[in-house]
């Protein structure tokens, strides 16, 4: 909690006053203002010559002099209120008038927007444009509703429905939102980094040649960059002007948005190889000259550049592929979530077999890091080799499959097809199922029903309870639903899908439909890489994420086979994962803060750290606008 008292604000208040920055209002208004429960930082907003007012940064909102006063603030998502804005505000930002007279909180305004949203009949697409619309036109409301609802929002502005808002986002477009870096404005790229007036701390960037299971989008990959980046700011707590999302539009190969004259793309083929690997080269670099910090995340890049680049730029810059990494944590979280579940530690994770569908960055990051998970636990690599069933299109991969020297990916495959010599190469998934009898069923295929029913009652016959885990999104693209997985397995097993599914009652048994999804993970895994001011994500940092995920779960919880917390608790999650990557960060002497989060590890213990967490992340509440000569946001 903060040391804030109304009487310390009230008397900041008459200071500034005096000083003419701000109209004398009640002191309700800042208490009113109080991000409930979170410490406050401070920081030095007003100062000239003579006075100092030390404001805490999230008691006031700072208006800039690139905004005037009058209908500028009303237009500017960042300061507009709506219906929100005090008598005393109106006055002093010289907007009496321009609103209707009454005064609503953001609470009555969430309310009202909410009753809009839910009423019956309306579809996920009319969630997404209203929401789409909210955020143009009152950022802070966005961020409230999403934060307050975020179990229900999350399917809205992120997987199923951004697939199907990114599958036409060029007719969607409204608003500019992120940046395009085309492969026409090569040799620009630094220059335009200053086109972006903020500070920023996250960058979430795609090149839109996979986005989601729906292939090759082009630029209008710019929709999941936008999506994840939300979450970031509503489940991490992330400042809104601090998150950039980006798009390298290097041309597209889907032949329907080359023909589309409405496509707002470049219109012309991907360029590959070296002359795109040097673009990323030339988008990383301007990113590290203007925001040397940042941290960069790379999304939707299809297979054969998605592991190219993050080895490439892993050590460079602070980033990590969240199809690769994001998904791996994610996956083993929920693994030692389906052991406890099943009464087990989470060394039992040897006990078990997987068949892994798919062999992109998804498939082949969850399987590298549950192999090291496997000999963390215990087995020799070897023996953990031998615990994964590999299939791509052509069936299982094994120690005869023709791997070609220096393709994409090969390297990392190839130990698990080595390993893999007691089967025909290419056999089809079930009859891998008969030969393995996995324990787990892992897809990252985008084949939608590729877990037939006969697939999934293999599995149940198999296991007490099987793990189930049809991983491709949207919806649209998983290998099964929740429903095809109860009605095959009597509700007894332990399942968890990309996207969001209903949990599903069979026979008295309730089966939870666990949404296992890298969205656990990203906003807390930047949370804290920011925090602790490390430059590299090791593995070290991406295993702690993944333990601290089942730590959340309560034993009501695992009692009812769940191996994820509720969305709705991304926040708390995010805490605990942000604490646990600073925490092995300091371990492997990766802060980069002057050894303050070291410090505060051994004066406050984990706790201390979860509450610095949690003080340091933004909470979307109305703030007092104050109009401040400086320029820029957040400085002055
Ligand atoms: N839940 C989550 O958090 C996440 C989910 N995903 C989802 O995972 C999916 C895959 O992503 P990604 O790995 O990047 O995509 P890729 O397209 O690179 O990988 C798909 C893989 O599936 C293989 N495949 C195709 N058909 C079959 C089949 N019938 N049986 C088995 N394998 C098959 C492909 O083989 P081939 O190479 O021979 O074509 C390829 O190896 C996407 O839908 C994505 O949305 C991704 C990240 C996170
Ligand atoms: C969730 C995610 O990152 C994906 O499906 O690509
Ligand atoms: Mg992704």
């Amino acid at each position: 909690m903060s040391d804030y008292t109304p009487a310390l604000i009230d008397s900041w208040r008459s200071t500034v006053s005096a000083l003419g920055f701000l109209a004398p209002t009640s002191t309700r208004e800042y208490a009113s203002s109080r991000p409930c429960g979170f410490a406050q930082r401070e920081t030095n907003y007003f100062a000239d010559r003579t006075h100092t007012c030390r404001f805490a940064e999230n008691d006031v909102m700072i208006m800039h002099a690139d905004t005037n006063r009058g209908i500028e603030v009303l237009l500017n998502p960042i300061y507009n209120k709506g219906t929100g804005f005090s008598l005393a505000e109106k006055e002093r930002l010289g907007i009496r008038g321009l609103t209707p007279p009454r005064y609503f909180t953001i609470e009555q305004q969430c309310k009202k927007i909410w009753t809009n949203l839910t009423e019956k009949g309306k579809t996920g697409m009319f969630r997404w444009r209203s929401m789409q619309a909210l955020q143009d036109r009152n950022e802070t409301l966005f961020y409230r509703l999403l934060v307050d609802h975020i179990e229900e929002l999350a399917p809205v502005i992120y997987t199923p429905t951004v697939g199907e808002a990114c599958l036409q986002y060029s007719r969607l477009f409204r608003r500019p939102r992120g940046m395009y870096f085309s492969a026409d404005d090569v040799g620009h790229f630094n220059a335009m980094m200053y086109n972006w007036k903020n500070d920023v701390s996250v960058i979430v960037v795609t090149d839109g040649s996979r986005v989601l299971g729906l292939g090759d989008l082009g630029a209008h990959g710019m929709g999941i960059s936008v999506g994840k980046l939300d979450l970031y700011v509503a489940g991490a707590g992330i400042e809104p002007s601090s998150v950039l999302p980006c798009v390298l539009d290097v041309g597209t190969d889907n032949e329907e948005l080359l023909a589309d004259p409405y496509y707002f793309g470049l219109p012309q083929k991907r360029i590959k190889g070296d002359a795109f690997m040097n673009i990323v080269d030339e988008f990383i670099q301007a990113v590290k000259n203007r925001w040397p910090k940042a941290l960069v995340q790379f999304e939707d890049f299809s297979t054969d550049h998605a592991m190219p680049i993050l080895k490439r730029h892993r050590e460079n810059v602070l980033c990590f592929n969240d199809d690769i990494q994001g998904t791996a944590v994610v996956v083993l979280a929920g693994i030692y979530g389906a052991m406890a579940a099943m009464g087990k530690s989470s060394g039992a994770i040897t006990e078990q077999t997987f068949v892994v569908c798919g062999a992109g960055s998804a498939g082949m990051g969850i399987a590298n890091f549950i192999h090291a998970a496997l000999v963390h636990h215990g087995l020799s690599p070897q023996q953990a080799f031998e615990r994964f069933y590999i299939l791509d299109k052509h069936g299982l991969i094994t120690n005869n499959r023709e791997l070609k020297e220096g393709e994409p990916g090969v390297d990392d495959l190839r130990p698990f097809a080595e390993s893999r010599r007691d089967l025909p190469d290419g056999i089809n998934l079930r009859e891998v199922i008969e030969s393995a009898k996995p324990t787990a069923l892992l897809g990252a295929s985008t084949v939608s029903g590729l877990f037939t029913h006969e697939i999934l009652t293999r599995m149940g016959e198999l296991n007490k309870n099987p793990i189930i885990m049809p991983l491709s999104n949207p919806t649209s693209r998983a290998e099964c639903t929740a429903e095809a997985a109860a009605n095959a397995t009597e509700g007894r097993a332990i399942f968890s899908a990309g996207s969001p599914f209903d949990d599903v009652s069979r026979g008295g048994v309730t089966m939870v439909a666990n949404q296992g999804n890298n969205l656990y993970v990203f906003p807390g895994l930047g949370l804290g890489s920011i925090l602790v001011g490390s430059n590299y994500i090791s593995d070290g940092m991406l295993n702690a994420a993944a333990e601290a995920i089942p730590k959340t779960l309560h034993d009501g919880a695992i009692r009812r086979r769940a191996i994820y917390p509720r969305i709705a608790d991304i926040r708390d999650v995010s805490v605990k994962v942000a604490a646990a990557v600073m925490k092995q960060a300091v371990d492997e002497d990766r802060e980069n803060r002057g050894g303050k989060i070291a410090h505060m590890i051994s004066r406050e213990g984990i706790e201390g750290l979860e509450r610095y967490v949690r003080s340091s992340m933004y909470y979307p509440e109305y703030r007092p606008t104050v109009f401040s000569p400086g320029s820029g946001r957040g400085t002055l």
